[in-house]
């Protein structure tokens, strides 16, 4: 955000920290994002990416510093309240409930954010809308990996966020599911700002405007996307590595669980 940009941020992040034991996994970092946001966090395995999301979304508390959703100071405050004032968090493991349909899973999803009546034709909507629509009545178990990626993207979405965490959402997909889920990403509502967590430059370049490198737990810069991803310290960072390609040599773990709720994996 420019201090000409006349819309009040959504989200001011400020001197974020977090430890865990002796390893700082963060270590004050700041962030503004405007409304319609499209922003990217990239960085080296272990740089705190994931951290912050968890700070975000309130599975974890920080050591120091405050996190402000639209005016509102949400530092104290739970994943179930946050995800009422609009964050909604995607995962690297879809966080889709196998045992019910796909549209059980977004009618649960929607539970809390919609009247008894708009659910099931929100639920329906949303679904039409990630290009799950017929398949409504499936389990989510016999989904493929892609699809129970986009599924948990539809539970995000018709939770109507106005802060979407995305945290690595092309991880182990294939070409055709990064179609896929571009095509939905790229159709987002401008009224959601996005927050992406992301080792993959192609999914970073087409969605993100503007990224945040974070290494050892720092930001070492925040420009937009082109500038960032050709910085000489942003290619050092990634030298730094087992890979000169940040799409590769990637730990695909699972966190978290639970679409709206950010409920702590
Ligand atoms: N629950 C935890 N307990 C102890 N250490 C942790 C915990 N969570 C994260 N860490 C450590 O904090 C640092 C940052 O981890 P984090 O998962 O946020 O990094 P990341 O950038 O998301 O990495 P990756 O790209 O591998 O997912 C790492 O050194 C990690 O080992």
């Amino acid at each position: 955000m420019t201090d000409r940009d006349p819309s009040p941020p959504v989200l001011v992040l400020d001197g974020l920290t977090r430890r865990y034991g002796s390893v700082t996994a963060l270590d004050g970092v700041g962030l503004r994002l405007p409304a319609r946001a499209r922003h990217a966090v990239i960085g080296p395995n272990g740089a705190g990416k994931t951290t912050l999301l968890h700070l975000i979304a309130g599975t974890e508390r920080p050591d120091r510093g405050t996190i402000v959703l639209g005016g509102r100071d949400l530092t104290r405050t739970g994943p179930a309240r946050r995800a009422r004032y609009g964050i909604a968090r995607s995962f690297q493991q879809p966080a889709v409930i196998g045992e019910l349909t796909v549209l059980d899973n977004i009618v649960l999803a929607a539970w809390s954010h919609h009247p008894r009546r708009d659910r099931v034709p929100a639920a329906r909507e949303q679904l039409a809308a990630v290009g799950l629509g017929d398949m409504a009545h499936r389990l989510a178990s016999e989904l493929s990996h892609g699809r129970r990626g986009l599924l948990d993207l539809a539970a995000a979405l018709v939770c109507r966020p106005r802060l979407l965490l995305l945290d690595e959402p092309a991880a182990g997909l294939t070409d055709r599911d990064i179609g896929r889920l571009l095509d939905v990403l790229g159709q987002l509502s401008g009224d959601v700002a996005m927050l992406l967590v992301e080792h993959h430059t192609g999914v970073v370049t087409h969605l993100a405007d503007t990224v945040t490198v974070l290494k050892d737990g720092k930001a070492l810069l925040t420009a937009p996307t082109d500038v960032a991803l050709n910085h000489p310290d942003v290619r050092e960072a990634y030298l730094g590595t087992a890979t000169d390609h940040p799409g590769r040599g990637v730990d695909h773990r699972g966190k978290g669980s639970g679409p709206c709720s950010a409920s702590a994996g």
